[in-house]
């Protein structure tokens, strides 16, 4: 498992640019190199940022699109208009703009879809949507994602998985129903971390003071029961990627010249 680097930006926007021109080169050298790629969307304000920054960039179309797998790190398990949506989220950011193909766009199922509001028959569907895409150089029933996408709350979380919660202690599921969250909505779908680890590389961004302490831990060895976005680690990289403020905690960090 790789260690972690870690990037700051001077502010948010800055982020966000920088990270979608990463996107853009790093899948433009996988589908190079091997003809497709893999990636795992996030919600929040960051995640959504960079969607949005990639539509605005002209550097999007050096992308295949139609050579791309997208799955999700979590829902928000509401209907599908519903605006909390991740899935509407980044159609809106960035999907319904760009020429991806349909059939390798995996989303996550909403409450009003073929499940009903079983959250449980729509965390084992998902599963399965994995194990149906993992192929023989896979080895396990998950793919190997190229990029993981994540981003993390204040209190610790990642994806949908929360400190202390029962995701948290997930070995052996890919995915899981989540109720209670203390974040809302309170009923989600997520990747478990094990399913995260799977990935080559986990892009970890955030911005905010308001995330500054649980970056902070994160980064200095604290445990994933308790904060959980410690345990989202990628087989080939783990990169953090900060604004200023969400960085303030940490120190022997390069920080960047003011924007
Ligand atoms: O609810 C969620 O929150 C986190 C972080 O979101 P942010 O807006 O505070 O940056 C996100 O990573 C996760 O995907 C999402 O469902």
């Amino acid at each position: 498992m790789a260690s972690s680097e870690v990037v700051v930006y001077a502010n948010g926007e800055l982020l966000a640019a920088a990270a979608a021109a990463r996107l853009v080169t790093r899948l433009v050298d996988l589908q190079a190199a091997k003809g497709s790629a893999s990636l795992v969307l996030t919600g929040g304000g960051t995640g959504i940022a960079v969607l949005e920054q990639l539509r605005r960039s002209p550097a999007r179309d050096a992308v295949d699109w139609s050579r791309l797998d997208l799955y999700w790190g979590d829902e928000r398990f509401v209907p599908a208009d519903d605006d909390e949506r991740n899935e509407k989220q980044a159609r809106e950011a960035l999907l319904d703009h760009v020429p991806v193909d349909p059939k390798r766009v995996h989303a996550m199922a909403a409450s009003d879809g073929e499940f009903g509001d079983d959250v449980d028959a729509a965390a084992a569907a998902y599963a399965q949507v994995l194990a149906d895409n993992a192929r023989p150089e896979d080895h396990g029933d998950v793919p190997q994602f190229d990029i993981c996408l994540l981003g993390l709350g204040g209190e610790g979380h990642t994806a949908s998985v929360f400190p202390e919660s029962p995701a948290v202690y997930e070995t052996e599921r890919s995915v899981v129903a989540v109720r209670n969250c203390p974040k809302p909505p309170p009923t989600r779908v997520s990747l478990t971390l094990p399913a995260i680890r799977r990935s080559h590389d986990v892009w970890l961004m955030t911005t905010g003071e308001a995330k500054a302490d649980a970056v902070a831990l994160a980064l200095s060895g604290a445990g994933e029961v308790q904060v959980p976005v410690a345990g989202a680690r990628g087989q080939r990289r783990t990169l953090w990627l900060l604004d200023r403020t969400a960085a303030s905690k940490l120190s022997n960090v390069y920080q960047p010249p003011t924007a």
